[in-house]
């Protein structure tokens, strides 16, 4: 997937660590600025997919940045972060052409979510670029879709031959299987490949906002509707909008989009007209749509138009060939993503990759390697390094409480006695949830010095530091 950058422009240090942490949380790549003056010049030389800033700047405000980014730049999005309460300034900042506001403090899940609608939407209108950037990488790879095993070559074979149809495809499989890759290959082979490719997870969407994200809305159709605003449909005119999470949606937004799809036409919230959309619809779920038509969750009639062609994403351990090929492949990623030298598997480490069945599939995979990435040493990974599931069962097995070692008394600051560490279960760093639930605890316990929670989680700075990033894990 391309890469994308966001420009942050804050002129407090923590606001922006705050929110490059997010940002790179979320796979972003970020860029900031503390002035107007800066921010435009980083616009220039950076080119970002999305602008983040704040509205008291030193030399300026955020409106400023957004009338620059409308005159010069009108395909990026820019959002702003507005005082509490200020809604003037927030309506101010829309008319200027500002893509949406937050409003401090900042909610860090709404920022996550209007950062990727925005970014979604910002890849809808500069699609050609988009386009041309997955061909590049669809030529660099063979195909971004990596896997020589049997039941890859028979996937890839059929997103051939499904990408040259117009019909709608359900993509099922289990979580982090590739279903969102093969949607997307789907739409790059076909013949609206120069179009956008609009994927849009329907769990993520507040049941309110959902028409007016689907189908738009027309300026002054709500409170807050200050602008007119285009849909994911209109964004995916001529291209693709992907489903994903299809089973999520409440049954009175499968009405709409039943409908929508039917007549190949949206009516903006507010809005008087209807609009011809020409929209691929793929649709995916790693849960059981049948059972959920069984259940009365999902309307029969809308599961028929979606599922015209069901197509099965195998899970990773039904083509255990593919895992070391994906294996060297992330970790060469890792590498130049984090600008190091490449990282190596050892031989064992190899063989514990390949026999490990992988519940979480190739997510899972990219996950091993990189929490592997960091723990390892000379570059090159070991089965230690990997965690894989002797942890788990260890740990679920045995729900034992052991004390977390206790923090060095030969470093930090005035330690003794000071850090009081209570008892805490076993670090199993493979249970994802525990982990950050454990280092959230040590931060608190340790008033947020980082220094100190390494110390009584028995790990260094440096892995501490990826997982605060990892989980979100900030003061905010
Ligand atoms: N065959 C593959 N080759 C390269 N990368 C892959 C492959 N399959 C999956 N991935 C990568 O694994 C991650 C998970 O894939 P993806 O998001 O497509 O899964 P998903 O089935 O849609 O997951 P979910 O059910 O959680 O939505 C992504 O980073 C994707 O790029």
């Amino acid at each position: 997937m391309t890469e994308q950058t966001v420009l942050i422009i804050d002129d407090e240090p923590d606001i922006r660590e705050l929110l490059e942490i997010t940002l790179l949380r979320m796979g972003l790549n970020t860029v900031t600025a503390g002035d107007v003056q800066t921010a435009l010049d980083k616009i220039e030389q950076y080119q970002p997919n999305l602008c983040l800033t704040d509205m008291k700047l030193p030399d300026g405000n955020g409106i400023d940045i957004v009338r620059y980014l409308q005159k010069h730049h009108p395909h990026t999005p820019v959002a702003v972060i507005t005082a509490f309460g200020s809604m003037d300034t927030a309506v101010e900042a829309l008319k200027a052409g500002a893509y949406d506001f937050v409003s401090k403090p900042v909610d860090l899940p709404k920022l996550r979510e209007l950062i990727q609608t925005a970014l979604k939407l910002s890849a809808g209108k500069g699609r050609g670029q988009q386009t041309s950037n997955d061909d590049e990488n669809s030529a660099t790879h063979g195909s971004s879709i990596l896997g020589n095993s049997p039941a890859m070559q028979l996937l890839k074979g059929t997103i051939h031959k499904l990408a040259r149809s117009q019909a709608p495809v359900y993509i099922h499989g289990e979580s982090g299987s590739g279903k969102e890759l093969v949607a997307h290959q789907i739409h790059l082979q076909g013949s609206r490949a120069k179009a956008p490719f609009v994927p849009v997870n329907c769990g993520a969407i507040p049941e309110n906002l959902m028409e007016s994200e689907f189908f738009g809305h027309k300026k002054g159709s709500f409170t807050g509707a200050v602008v007119d605003k285009q849909g994911l449909f209109q964004a995916a005119h001529k291209g693709t909008l992907f489903l994903d999470e299809v089973a999520d949606l409440p049954l009175t937004m499968q009405v709409k989009l039943l409908r929508a799809i039917q007549e190949g036409a949206v009516k903006p919230v507010g809005g008087l007209e209807e609009m011809a959309v020409d929209v691929r619809i793929l649709s995916a779920t790693h849960k059981s749509l049948e059972h959920e038509v069984a259940a009365g969750h999902f309307r029969q009639d809308l599961y028929y138009r979606l599922n015209v062609i069901k197509l099965k994403v195998p899970p990773l351990r039904e083509r255990q060939e593919d895992i070391l090929l994906l294996a060297d492949f992330f970790l060469k990623k890792i590498a130049e993503r984090w600008q190091m030298p490449p990282i190596r598997l050892s031989p064992a480490a190899r063989d514990e990759l390949a026999a490990y069945e992988f519940p979480g599939n190739v997510r899972e995979l990219e996950n091993v390697l990189e929490r592997a990435s960091t723990l390892c040493d000379n570059n090159t990974i070991q089965p230690d390094d990997l965690q894989l599931p002797t942890m788990l069962e260890s740990a679920t097995a045995n729900a034992v409480v052991t004390p977390l070692p206790n923090p060095s008394p030969t470093r930090g600051e005035g330690q003794k006695g000071k850090v009081e560490v209570e008892v805490l279960p076993a670090w199993n760093p493979v249970d994802e949830e525990a982990e950050r639930d454990l280092i959230l605890r040590a931060l608190e316990q340790t008033r947020w010095n980082r220094t100190k929670a390494a110390e009584v989680l028995g790990m260094s700075f440096r892995q501490l530091r990826y997982r605060i990033q990892k989980y979100g894990l900030d003061e905010g």
